[in-house]
């Protein structure tokens, strides 16, 4: 049985400045914008913020599968190990498909029955997914690892529950051992008990050596393995920091903002709407629909420095009683 990749310790994706652009006929889509971030070994990065602000976009231009009308600028470097590192942004297609796709990264990908194929057995997608990759181990065993029974192999996709179906994807991404499993709203559509397991899951595998994105809308489940919480809104991520002080002490307005709308907290949702991505507002896009916003705010903030960084001009100071 597989256990930890070999990855040696201080092995990390970081990324640096990255965007991504799709043009379309009368518009550009500002889908990424300038993003920084790292993930390393051992540890869960997870990235929140709400729909269509760029999380899966982020996701995909790291595994090189956006379309041809995408643009992605800036630099996205897997460092893990004493081969030189692999960057990733501009990586020609045969790189990405024999080395890193499967093999050094692993998709969990969002709505797991939408990519699996109607007319196949879990047995014979998981099979293949192991043959592609050269891999010796058995689908019974890959399955048993990813928490289903042999009998549940036989199944094909529209027998499966949401839950089996989540885990035969899982086993699919991790086929190939990756180093660094992104998992894209991995526990939508999941109940609570599930979403738990599936947590437990990804924390495992960064417990084993391994690097999680997480990427979530679900802040309840992503306290519950997050190491650090990276905020996006309108393509940029605003907020980055250790997961503890992002729980206990948010300090851009938006990320107080999403923590006040969960049901455990105040229940209160954030007014407004995020602009859209083809007309952003001039400066910081959250100014529109931001209390603490000022004149200062017509300028896009720079990312703070130190523990718990923030692209705000008026943080909330994290000793401040809110
Ligand atoms: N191929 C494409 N062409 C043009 N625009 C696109 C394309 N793919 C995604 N977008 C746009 O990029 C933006 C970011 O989409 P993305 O799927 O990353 O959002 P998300 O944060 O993952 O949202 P959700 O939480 O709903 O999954 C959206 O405005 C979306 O419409
Ligand atoms: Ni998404």
């Amino acid at each position: 049985m597989t256990t930890a990749s070999p990855a040696p310790a201080g092995s990390r994706l970081r990324v640096e400045g990255m965007s991504v652009r799709f043009h379309l006929p009368d518009a550009t889509v500002h889908a990424v914008t300038d993003a920084h971030f790292e993930v390393t070994q051992g540890a869960c990065l997870t990235l929140v913020g709400e729909s269509g602000c760029g999380k899966s976009v982020m996701a995909h231009a790291l595994m090189g599968l956006l379309p041809g009308n995408a643009t992605v600028t800036g630099s996205a470097r897997l460092e893990t190990g004493a081969a030189s590192p692999v960057e990733l942004i501009g990586a020609p297609e045969r790189l990405l498909a024999r080395t890193v796709r499967g093999r050094r990264i692993g998709l969990i990908p969002q709505s797991p029955a939408a990519h699996l194929t109607p007319v196949r057995t879990a047995r014979s997608q998981i099979t293949e997914a192991l043959r592609e990759l050269g891999s010796s181990e058995t689908a019974d065993d890959l399955a048993a690892r990813a928490g289903l029974r042999p009998a549940d192999l036989d199944l094909y996709p529209h027998q499966l529950s949401g839950g089996m179906a989540q885990r035969v994807v899982n086993a699919i991404a991790l086929a190939g051992d990756p180093w660094l499993v992104i998992a894209d709203e991995p526990t939508s559509g999941l109940d609570r008990p599930l979403v738990e397991v599936t947590m437990a899951e990804l924390r495992r595998l960064a417990d084993e050596g391994r690097a999680v994105l997480l990427i979530t809308h679900d802040l309840r489940a992503a306290e519950q393995v997050a190491d650090h919480v990276a905020v996006m809104y309108a393509g940029r991520v605003v907020s980055l920091a250790p997961a503890k002080e992002f729980f206990a002490a948010p300090r851009h307005p938006y990320a107080v903002g999403l923590l006040d709308a969960l049901p455990s907290r105040r229940f209160t949702a954030i007014p407004g709407q995020p602009p859209e991505l083809t007309n952003l507002p001039r400066g910081c896009a959250f100014r529109p629909r931001c209390t603490r916003a000022g004149a200062a705010c017509e300028l896009v903030p720079e990312m703070s420095a130190g523990h718990s960084r923030v692209a705000c001009h008026h943080p909330v100071e994290s000793h401040a009683a809110r």
